[in-house]
């Protein structure tokens, strides 16, 4: 696979690290291409890697095309790759909030596979959760994308009127998770840990009770709160007040909040 990134920001930052740090695919080739591409020396001395400033020299020379631009950089990054792009050559992935299939495909045709994908920053160490549509050749290429991320982390394919709800909770999802993780550890400060370990306690309990649900299959998070909490004890006392102060509904109104903003953004 020969891979270009168009714009290594926080994401594209991400993405390359991934794909450096996988093994399990075969990347022949991966072009990172930025204006600015100081911010990059960490890939300088990586096999393969290319860093670049030339967005028509990454795509001339890769076939699966990533791009990473912010949603305004998105149109005039597109029309000055045009005229380097082959439907032959090209898989289009598109990792920008808000432009939709039909908007690239009424940039440059519709005979490319053209792959949306929402990842988030876990992708930086391969445990992204990345949801996927596609046109209908992107369709018939889905591997080209699902080679790509699910190296990477797990993939959903799903209908594309559902990215931005999937936008919320996957992509803007990291930042939520960590602030609950953060609030933990504050919790975890005031009870008598010091920073470092209250950090360590917080994290790996969340990722303790995340992969309690991932490796039993059937259970709901409801039968794994069952266990823990005691009757008259501390665990029930403490997730009653927590509820009674509106944790839940926070939640829920927060990606209500969010997904109301994503809906602003203009394709
Ligand atoms: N940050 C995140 O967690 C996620 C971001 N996204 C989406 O990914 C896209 C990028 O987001 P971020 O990485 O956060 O933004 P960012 O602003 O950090 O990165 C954008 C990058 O594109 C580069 N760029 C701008 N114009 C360019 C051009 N003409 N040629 C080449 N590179 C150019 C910029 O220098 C910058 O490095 C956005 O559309 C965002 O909605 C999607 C999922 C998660
Ligand atoms: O906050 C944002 O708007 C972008 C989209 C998902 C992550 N960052």
């Amino acid at each position: 696979m020969k891979i270009a990134i168009i714009g290594v920001g926080n994401l594209g930052y991400s993405i390359a690290l991934g794909i450096v740090g996988q093994s399990d695919i075969d990347v022949e080739s991966l072009y990172l291409s930025k204006r600015n591409t100081s911010t990059l020396s960490l890939f300088e001395h990586i096999p393969n890697v290319t860093i670049t400033s030339d967005n028509l020299e990454a795509v001339k020379n890769s076939n699966v095309i990533i791009l990473a631009v912010q949603p305004g950089q998105f149109d005039n990054v597109v029309e000055s790759i045009k005229p380097v792009l082959d439907p032959k050559q090209h898989c289009i992935v598109s990792a920008v909030t808000g432009r939709n299939i039909e908007h690239i495909e009424n940039l440059i045709g519709k005979e490319y596979p053209i792959i949306r994908s929402m990842p988030n920053t876990a992708i930086s160490v391969s445990q992204s959760m990345t949801c996927l549509s596609a046109n209908k050749l992107g369709q018939e290429n889905i591997n080209c994308g699902k080679q790509i991320f699910n190296s990477l982390g797990k993939t959903l394919y799903i209908e594309e009127d559902l990215m931005q709800a999937a936008t919320v909770i996957c992509a803007s999802g990291i930042a939520f998770w960590m602030r609950l993780i953060r609030a933990t550890s504050q919790g975890a400060v005031q009870l008598g840990f010091d920073a470092a370990e209250a950090q360590e306690l917080a994290m790996q309990t969340a990722l303790g009770a995340a992969s309690l649900l991932v490796k039993s299959e059937t259970s709901h998070p409801e039968q794994e709160i069952d266990k823990v909490t005691t009757p008259m004890g501390c665990t029930i006392s403490g997730l009653n007040e927590m509820e009674h102060q509106g944790m839940s509904s926070a939640l829920i109104r927060g990606l209500v909040k969010s997904y109301e903003k994503i809906n602003e953004i203009k394709n």
